[in-house]
């Protein structure tokens, strides 16, 4: 029998349970919180061979800990009267991981406290201070209450030029109730191929008014029955409408400019659309791909900038645009952190030149779909009351209740669609509200 080479090292202990999953949430975190890296991307290459529990446990602890990061911040200065020592720059997000776990999720404090001491010692940056970690964490422990108290959480963890924006646009109790839904994980919304009820069953999920199929689990998706199969995708109920107002697309050849990474394709797709789809992004692109192939939907896919793509013209095109995303923030918390006020401005001017050249991709008599992701209307509503105002050949075709069921607390008086977080208040925050989305739908008429 072949030995094991010798070693002078003695053998390291295995690492303790649990141990892999605060490892990649303390690193995710740094990478997000000190180098720029989106909460996307920072698990998007997690370490081969990690237990994709681990991994998913991992996600919930960032995503939870960026979602609570003023609250936090908050709770760690009271304790940390001279702050954060600068020679530890990963101090921080041990932290940040350890008292998320104690105050936000349910994990048992001792697991919370002694892994975070564990990830301190094992890491040169933050070994000398395993001791500090283990005494703030602690008193955390002792009185959850008293850690947060006197915190608001809808001040703290919100940026104040966004509260002011959605006040402004929405009025401040709406803003306040998109600040609160900003502050609950978001639940699992599917897009079923066919047949929302038996998936519902299947996941113990439950169908919304528009079709989506919600679930409420903190699992690795992949590992859920049906995903493999390609009998479903992941796409907040919200993302589901847009694509949704361009009616039967049966045999119709549709331009999805902005495609990637393929919600709205695959919707098309298998609603029967000869499908062209265009992203300037070769790597969301091949993410695009990827889930076709899954879903064993087809498309044309063109790498190409929309602003240049001098393609069709087509039955019809949705142009879902790059945005600042601010309308989802609970899924994707990172966004608060990154996005900046002047932010929008320049966005705003990109979505000017995209939706003025998407237009010219439309026949005559053909629609075309503008939406966003965002809550500001310099994306939405003003992007297209700008297209209309400089462009007699374009029209609205004004949405209506009956067209979709469910879709009617989102049409707007001007016909368009506009999600708002807050909405869709079905009992508990967790099985509640949606992604916040502008929609309008146009005719091109000569
Ligand atoms: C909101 S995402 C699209 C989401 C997609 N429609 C879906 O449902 O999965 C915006 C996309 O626009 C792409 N993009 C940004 N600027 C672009 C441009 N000038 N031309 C083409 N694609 C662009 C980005 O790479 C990104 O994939």
């Amino acid at each position: 029998m072949k030995q094991p080479p010798r070693s002078s090292h003695p053998p390291r202990p295995p690492a303790p349970a649990g141990f892999a999953a605060r490892r990649l949430a303390v690193d995710g975190l740094d990478r997000i919180l000190h180098h720029n890296t989106t909460l996307e991307d920072a698990f998007e290459t997690a370490p081969a061979g990690l237990d994709p529990r681990d991994r998913a446990l991992a996600y919930r602890i960032v995503a939870t800990a960026l979602r609570r990061i003023g609250t936090l911040r908050a709770v760690l200065s009271r304790l940390m009267e001279r702050g954060l020592p600068k020679s530890a720059p990963r101090l921080e997000p041990v932290l940040l991981a350890g008292a998320t776990q104690l105050l936000f999720m349910d994990v048992p404090d001792h697991a919370a406290v002694g892994l975070s001491v564990d990830i301190a010692r094992s890491d040169r940056d933050t070994a000398g201070f395993a001791g500090l970690v283990n005494a703030v964490l602690r008193r955390i422990a002792r009185d959850k209450a008293a850690a947060t108290e006197g915190i608001d959480p809808l001040l703290a963890d919100t940026p104040g030029w966004l509260r002011e924006r959605w006040a402004a646009a929405y009025g401040a109790e709406t803003a306040r109730a998109i600040a609160a839904m900003h502050a609950v994980e978001p639940p699992l919304d599917i897009t079923v191929k066919a047949d929302p009820a038996l998936w519902a069953e299947r996941l113990s999920g439950e169908v919304l008014p528009t079709g989506t199929v919600r679930v409420l689990q903190a699992g690795p998706v992949r590992l859920l029955p049906g995903f493999a199969e390609g009998d479903w995708w992941v796409q907040d109920a919200a993302a589901a409408l847009p694509a949704r107002l361009l009616g039967d697309v049966k045999g119709l050849q549709v331009a999805d400019l902005c495609a990637a990474p393929g919600g709205k394709t695959a919707q098309l797709a298998a609603a029967g659309a000869i499908v062209t789809a265009v992203d300037r992004s070769g790597a969301r692109l091949a993410r695009l791909k990827e889930n076709l192939a899954r879903l064993q939907l087809s498309a044309t896919v063109i790498e190409a900038d929309t602003a240049q793509f001098a393609g069709g013209p087509f039955d019809a095109v949705l142009l879902d645009a790059p945005c600042s995303a601010t309308g989802t923030l609970r899924r994707h918390p990172d966004i608060a952190l990154s996005k900046r006020p002047a932010d929008i401005g320049t966005l705003a001017a990109l979505q000017a030149r995209l939706i003025d050249h998407a237009v010219d991709r439309v026949k005559v008599g053909g629609l075309m779909v503008y939406s966003t992701c965002s809550l500001e209307p310099e994306e939405g509503e003003a992007q297209v009351a700008r297209l209309l105002a400089a462009r007699p050949d374009v029209v609205r075709a004004p949405v209506t209740a009956d067209e979709i069921e469910g879709i009617a607390p989102f049409i707007t008086p001007q016909g368009d669609i506009r999600t708002l977080p807050g909405q869709w208040m079905r009992g508990e925050k967790e099985r509640s509200g949606l992604d916040g989305f502008y929609a309008a739908r146009l005719r091109r008429i000569r």
